[in-house]
């Protein structure tokens, strides 16, 4: 934990996929960051592209490009990819005070709470409640979007 002026400066770490960004993930990162209070410091671990096959599909944007994309955004601090395997190596690394899980994402708080505590880890872990509502709010609409309309053909002339 960091020392500003004598105010404990709180370091927020916020994961995900980050595939085809849209503004739900800016929601996210910025409601995350929110949670360390004054000056907290955002660190983001995007998902390799391996845990990303492995625990959904095959990523339309490869890792390198989505950390590239997520180190742009406003809200973000420091960003990384995560390790292959070892999901509790990078939070080692970084030193979280706070874990910032995401609405739609399916960790149980409780149960990440104790496999780190298991780990010797010392970190908050909470959720980010607010979910931004649209027509194209995850990125399985999006690519469901594309993938279904009639838009694939025709409008592929330009590009
Ligand atoms: C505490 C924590 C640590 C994580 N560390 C890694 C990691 O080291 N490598 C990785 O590929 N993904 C990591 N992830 C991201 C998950 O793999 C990701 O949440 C998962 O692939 C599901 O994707 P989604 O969150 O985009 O739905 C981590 C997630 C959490 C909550
Ligand atoms: N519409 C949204 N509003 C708020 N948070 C969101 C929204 N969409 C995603 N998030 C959060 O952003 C982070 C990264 O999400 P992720 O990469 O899974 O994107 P996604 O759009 O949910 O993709 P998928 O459709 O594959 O689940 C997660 O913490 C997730 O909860
Ligand atoms: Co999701």
């Amino acid at each position: 934990m960091n020392i500003l002026y004598g105010a404990k400066m709180k370091t927020v770490m916020a994961t995900g996929t980050f595939d085809l960004l849209h503004p739900g993930h800016g929601l996210y990162l910025q409601k995350a960051k929110e949670l360390g209070g004054k000056d907290a410091k955002l660190v983001v671990v995007v998902a390799r592209d391996s845990t990303v096959r492995r625990k959904k599909r095959i990523p339309i944007i490869d890792e390198s490009q989505r950390l590239e994309m997520i180190k742009t955004l406003k809200p973000v601090d420091e960003a990384y990819l995560g390790h292959p395997t070892d999901m509790f190596k990078i939070v080692r690394d970084l030193g979280p005070d706070i874990i910032a899980i995401g609405s739609d994402q399916s960790y149980e708080i409780d149960h990440l709470k104790k496999d780190l505590e298991n780990q010797g880890i010392d970190c908050e872990v909470e959720r980010v409640s607010n979910y931004r509502r649209a027509n194209l709010d995850s990125t399985c609409k999006i690519i469901k979007k594309i993938k279904n309309s009639e838009f694939s053909e025709k409008s592929l002339k330009n590009c």
